[in-house]
């Protein structure tokens, strides 16, 4: 489907065979993403990898990733501290369990996943506390999702009618202010996390076009790592748990079903073209914006058959369907050269997290509600989080 946003030409991707065109045949062309107004003061003129033009930068960075801060053996390096974090959690769980308390499993959860990842990210996160990362990061995520009339009707960005510049601007300020705070700390002591590793190419050239890996950079992409990391790993968990208290057992299939009923991104994260092209004998001009709709796939009964609406996990069950880009009718990671590089990382808390739920706990709706009775409102945002938080008894079993 092609459409108008304001002066901007767009393309929505509602089925698996369009995506596999635009995302894999053609995947260079469409491997952009547009400016969002609303990023350029964040970022102070320097960006990082998730939102920034394809181009030699954006190439360096993901491959910089991929090579140092994505290994297997760096996810692996710090199993001990997700340990850690989840033998505290599932203590904290049990005294409530032996005080027969209802907890709020979301913020719980998502407290969770947070300390773990951002261990990864910043290192001694209690530390960083005070700066209260999590609503900033929130903050920044609204307004990234809400429709900026300045993205598509550029003239109209010096009106900032909405009033976003100056949010972002305040905002911008409070991020800067905590990483700085945190660059410097990792300059005095060095540790094992991302920060820690981007620090040893601080200032040198990481491409022979001449683009340096500075402070500024250092911060983008770190601000890119927890955006990335901190609502998209919690909101499937959410999710799962949600199914899995109705639906025990079978945990990589309700992984995958969950993703599809309830993907993080709906719309994945936006692409730009960088040529004209003609696909179907469609005309697609250059700097065109393709929005690739996954969650119009996920419920799209030709694809999956009539139960679309039902949470299903067996579906899966003979079914070589895997989340890594490759099989189009299940792409909540996305596809092609921006493919999430953080997926594995990703899979591995998100399950290491409900098996511990699954397993030490049986869990009890409050107030005698049946599992049917569960509020399965979505709220609007750019991820795809539930509307009200879930709360249940644990009762510890083991
Ligand atoms: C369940 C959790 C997650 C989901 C569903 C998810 C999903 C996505 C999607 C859909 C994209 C865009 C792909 C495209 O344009 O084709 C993306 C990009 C990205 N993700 Fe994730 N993500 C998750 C977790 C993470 C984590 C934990 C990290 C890092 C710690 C991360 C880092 C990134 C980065 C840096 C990009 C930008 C890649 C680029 O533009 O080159 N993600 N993610």
């Amino acid at each position: 489907m092609s459409i108008r946003l304001g002066s901007v030409p767009a393309v929505v991707v509602s089925s698996p065979e369009v995506a596999e065109i635009f995302l894999k045949t053609h995947d260079v062309v469409f491997a952009s993403r547009p400016k969002f107004q609303v990023l350029q003061s964040i970022y102070n003129g320097k960006m990082g990898i998730a939102f920034t033009e394809y181009g030699p930068y954006w190439r360096s960075l993901r491959k910089f990733c991929n090579q140092q801060l994505f290994t297997a053996s760096k996810i692996e390096s710090f199993a001990p501290s997700r340990k850690e974090v989840l033998t505290h959690f599932i203590e904290s769980l049990k005294e409530a369990a032996a005080a027969k308390e209802v907890v709020n499993i979301s913020k719980k959860v998502g407290n969770l996943n947070a300390k773990m990842i951002l261990n990864m990210i910043l290192g001694p996160v209690k530390k960083y506390e005070e700066f209260n990362l999590k609503e900033i990061i929130e903050e920044l995520l609204y307004m990234v999702g809400v429709f900026n009339l300045a993205d598509f009707v550029p003239f109209l960005g010096a009106f900032d009618l909405q009033g976003l510049k100056a949010r972002t601007r305040i905002l911008g300020e409070k991020l800067d202010k905590a990483l700085e705070t945190i660059i410097n700390d990792h300059q005095q002591q060095k540790l094992d996390d991302f920060i820690s590793t981007m620090l040893t190419e601080l200032n040198k050239q990481i491409n022979p076009n001449g683009d340096i890996m500075d402070r500024n950079c250092i911060k983008a992409i770190t601000i890119d790592m927890i955006v990335a990391s901190l609502d998209t790993s919690t909101a499937p968990l959410e999710w799962a748990l949600l199914e899995l208290i109705k639906h025990p057992r079978y945990l990589d299939m309700v992984v995958k079903e969950t993703l599809r009923l309830y993907p993080v991104t709906p719309m994945l994260i936006p692409r730009d073209s960088m040529e004209d092209i003609v696909i179907d004998g469609c005309y697609i001009p250059k700097k065109s914006r393709v929005i690739v709709n996954v969650w119009a796939i996920g419920k799209d009964p030709n694809v999956w058959s009539n139960n679309v609406e039902e949470f299903f996990p067996k579906r899966f069950v003979n079914r070589n369907i895997e989340l890594h880009g490759h099989d189009f009718k299940l792409i909540p990671f996305g596809s092609g050269c921006r493919l999430c590089p953080g997926r594995k990382l990703a899979l591995i808390t998100v399950k290491l997290i409900l098996a511990q739920l699954v397993h030490c706990f049986d869990w009890e709706l409050p107030g005698g509600m049946s599992p049917n009775e569960l509020d399965m409102t979505e709220k609007f945002s750019s991820m795809l989080p539930r509307k009200n938080n879930l709360c249940a008894k644990p009762i510890y079993r083991m």
